[in-house]
């Protein structure tokens, strides 16, 4: 079943960021967010995740960094067991045993601090956290800017191999075009608090209609990354 959000919009000090917006995200699809720094990008997820929320839909959210979403001084099996608490689920082996496996972390245990794992292995951690409650939507925001290029495309591969699988969505939130369009199908581009283009990803990059689009499609060195 397709998400459709309708009318989303966010002020901050007085001024409007997120001008009125509508959002159609298909069940099970790849949709990148992309726009310039500033463009609004963090306070449309924001607004959407509080929206998704208030409906009853769960989302999650993965933050840029690993460090955001782990405590440095906390094992690995503390942040997992608070995250079942906070779900109010009950510890379940098994279910932790698919999500590791999902993310690549099978095998490895969690009695250890997170400053023991690459960073490349925290987020993965991180992301098998954010699927615990089973979402409808998986937000990845700036997915790879804390790792490199290549680590970052074989945990979105993972990522993404498990979303086909549950039926997950993905928005993938980034400034890289090169990023969104190699994970997305489907792309939204902001600016400015508003989306100026929403189009199937072969078509807005052979013909970007907006004034920002164009601004990214033109920027060729997106098209060399390998994520
Ligand atoms: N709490 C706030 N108070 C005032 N202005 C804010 C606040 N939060 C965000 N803004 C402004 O809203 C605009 C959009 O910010 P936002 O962080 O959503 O953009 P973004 O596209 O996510 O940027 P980036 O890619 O740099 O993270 C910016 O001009 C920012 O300065």
């Amino acid at each position: 079943m397709t998400l459709h959000i309708t009318g989303l919009s966010a002020a901050r000090a007085g001024r409007t960021i997120l001008h009125p917006t509508d959002l159609s995200l298909p069940k099970g699809g790849r949709v990148g967010l992309v726009g310039p720094s500033g463009a609004g990008k963090s306070t449309l997820c924001h607004a959407l995740i509080d929206r998704l929320q208030a409906e009853g839909t769960p989302v999650s959210h993965v933050p840029q960094s690993p460090e955001e979403a782990l405590d440095p001084l906390r094992r690995l099996d503390f942040h997992w067991r608070q995250a079942e608490r906070a779900l109010g689920l009950a510890p379940d082996p098994i279910r932790q045993n698919m999500l590791m496996k999902a993310l690549g972390l099978e095998a490895r245990p969690l009695n250890v601090r997170p400053g023991s794992w690459s960073r490349g292995m925290q987020q993965r951690f991180v992301i098998a956290l954010a699927l615990l409650s089973r979402p409808a939507l998986l937000i990845l925001d700036e997915p790879t800017s804390a790792l490199d290029p290549v680590i970052a495309a074989a945990t979105l591969e993972l990522v993404e191999g498990h979303a086909v699988q549950t039926g997950i969505t993905i928005l993938v939130v980034t400034h890289d075009l090169g990023l969104a369009a190699a994970r997305a199908d489907w792309l939204l581009v902001l600016d400015a608090g508003r989306i100026v283009e929403d189009a199937a990803t072969p078509e807005l990059l052979a013909r970007p209609k907006s004034v920002a689009a164009r601004a990214l499609v033109s920027h060729r060195n997106w098209a060399a990354l390998p994520c």
